[in-house]
């Protein structure tokens, strides 16, 4: 299914390789190199540095104009797809002895992803988890530094999940994932797509761009595998097209195989029925419904009896930074949320004004980050100030950005008569200490955009920083 065409070959193909890289500074005696074009410089640039450092392969789009003695160079026409077999090979094609699932999307891969590994988990099997927050390979924790690896490094986590017995892997799929052709030679049992909206156009060049990318997704999948797609959103089938996948449908509002309605949504939880069955789960809010629905479509799939998948949702706890909140014992409701996008960010607000009532005030703590799509700035800061009380915009990693212009450009968003409601504080604690300050009992403070993140990152450099910790801090220190 995936292909990449062999250009030229000049040297000894029956060489015994050492590692895989695609970065030369990794390289050592016997590996094999990748050279890969990047956003930032050209792999092919470094390829004498890979044979100086003891490289015997080189795989690339280009040969070098000289070669080295004794080294075995590759010519493809696609380095990165390249890269992706070759490491689903190196360890052995670990996709194909277990049962993994992709879930992409532009909001709620993290959470459904985490809450399939936790229900697979009550269900008594072994699990991994490739995730933005961690990597899990059955109870063994790791530190995740992408929402979807390279191919190199989904490869050693699965190859670590095969060898431990893992029976079921859910998967984030990101869009620069797929464009970056992380995920291509492995074994999809499934994909899920949640939905699709503004983000990432700093990477992709449109709209149409992100959602073709995305599409790839399920394009690629086999036979054997199946869609599950949200209906709800307009790309739903979009994204089933030209899917080979066996197709299943999951909706709110539209006619679909597997359908739930919310009866209940509340601060405590959701009671939502879902194929007939009434069930209560501690997840919070309009948009949890959906990724609800969508685990309970993706465990049906994958063979789980319908009366166990309803128990263990009613059991599932909230993902770290997504609508994780605290209530003070002067009863201030404090959430965290990792809500970084504009319909992300819509969507909470929205949640929480469903349930709030007209006395108790919604006071929201938002930024954007620096170096990211700029267009989603004024547009944020406009669905914070339109659906808030008061609203305080402030830093979320500024990057190399100037962190006062970055609020500028929220500020543009704001409509004249929403302005008075707004205040910009750079320093983050100061903003949600302020918050905290204007917060009274039963008022509901949210702090987005940073979530389960434990820093904040100016000018390359990461220092400590937690939404969570330091609310719960401040709002004790007030004796709030
Ligand atoms: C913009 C982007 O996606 N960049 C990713 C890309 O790096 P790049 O293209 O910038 O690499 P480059 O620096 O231009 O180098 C090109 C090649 O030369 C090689 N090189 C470079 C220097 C050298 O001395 N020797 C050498 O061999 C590099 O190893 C690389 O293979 O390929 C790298 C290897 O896979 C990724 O680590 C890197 O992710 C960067 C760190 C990143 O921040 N990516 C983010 C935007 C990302 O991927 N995010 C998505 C989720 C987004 C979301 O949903 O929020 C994710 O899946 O994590
Ligand atoms: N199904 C959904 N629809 C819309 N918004 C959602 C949905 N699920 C979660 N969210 C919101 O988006 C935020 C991010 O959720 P989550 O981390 O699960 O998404 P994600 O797709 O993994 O995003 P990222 O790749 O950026 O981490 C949540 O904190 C919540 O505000």
């Amino acid at each position: 299914m995936y292909k990449v065409n062999l250009n030229a070959v000049t040297g000894n193909t029956t060489v015994a390789i050492n590692q895989v890289h695609f970065d030369s500074r990794k390289v050592s005696l016997n590996d094999v190199f990748v050279a890969v074009k990047g956003t930032v410089v050209d792999g092919h640039d470094y390829i004498e540095q890979a044979t100086n450092n003891g490289a015997i392969a080189i795989v690339c789009e280009k040969l070098p104009k000289s070669v080295v003695n004794g080294v075995t160079y590759i010519e493809v026409d696609d380095a990165q797809s390249a890269l992706a077999l070759i490491a689903a090979n190196f360890y052995g094609n670990p996709s194909h002895d277990l049962k993994l699932v992709g879930i992409t999307g532009t909001n709620g891969k993290t959470t459904i992803s985490t809450l399939l590994y936790q229900l697979f988990k009550k269900a008594g099997y072994k699990v991994g988890l490739l995730s933005t927050v961690k990597i899990l390979v059955d109870n063994k924790e790791f530190k995740a530094t992408h929402t979807t690896p390279d191919s190199l490094t989904i490869n050693s986590y699965l190859k670590m999940m095969a060898d431990a017995g893992v029976e079921f892997c859910f998967m984030e799929v990101s869009s620069h994932g797929i464009h970056q052709k992380r995920t291509e030679g492995l074994e999809f049992a499934g994909g899920v797509f949640t939905n699709l909206s503004h983000d990432h156009l700093d990477y992709h060049s449109s709209f149409a761009e992100y959602r073709d990318v995305k599409k790839t997704f399920f394009d690629q999948l086999s036979k054997s595998a199946f869609a599950i797609t949200n209906v709800d959103d307009k790309n739903g089938l979009v994204m089933l097209q030209n899917t080979k996948a066996e197709k299943f449908t999951y909706a709110l509002k539209n006619y679909a195989d597997y359908k739930a309605q919310i009866l209940e949504n509340q601060f405590d939880g959701l009671l939502l029925k879902i194929e007939g069955n009434e069930v209560w789960t501690k997840l919070i809010g309009n948009f949890n419904a959906y990724n609800l629905l969508a685990i309970y479509a993706t465990a049906r799939q994958l063979g789980l009896e319908q009366i166990d998948i309803l128990r263990y949702l009613s059991e599932l706890e909230s993902v770290s930074g997504r609508f994780q909140y605290v209530v003070s014992p002067s009863k201030i409701t404090a959430i965290v949320d990792y809500a970084h996008t504009p319909d992300a960010l819509k969507n909470v607000l929205e949640t929480i004004n469903s349930i709030r009532t007209k006395n108790e005030e919604l006071i929201t703590v938002v930024g954007c980050g620096g170096d990211r799509d700029k267009t989603k700035r004024p547009v944020m800061a406009n669905i914070a100030s339109t659906l808030s009380s008061k609203v305080i915009f402030t830093s979320d990693n500024p990057r190399t950005e100037d962190p006062v212009l970055i609020i500028e450009d929220m500020e543009k968003g704001v409509s004249p008569e929403n302005y008075k409601k707004t205040m910009s504080i750079t320093d983050r604690k100061q903003a949600i200490k302020t918050a905290c300050q204007l917060a009274n009992s039963k008022d509901i403070i949210l702090i987005a955009g940073k979530g389960h993140e434990t820093y904040q990152e100016v000018n390359g450099k990461r220092t400590d920083f937690d939404d969570f910790k330091i609310v719960k801090e401040l709002l004790n220190q007030l004796n709030k």
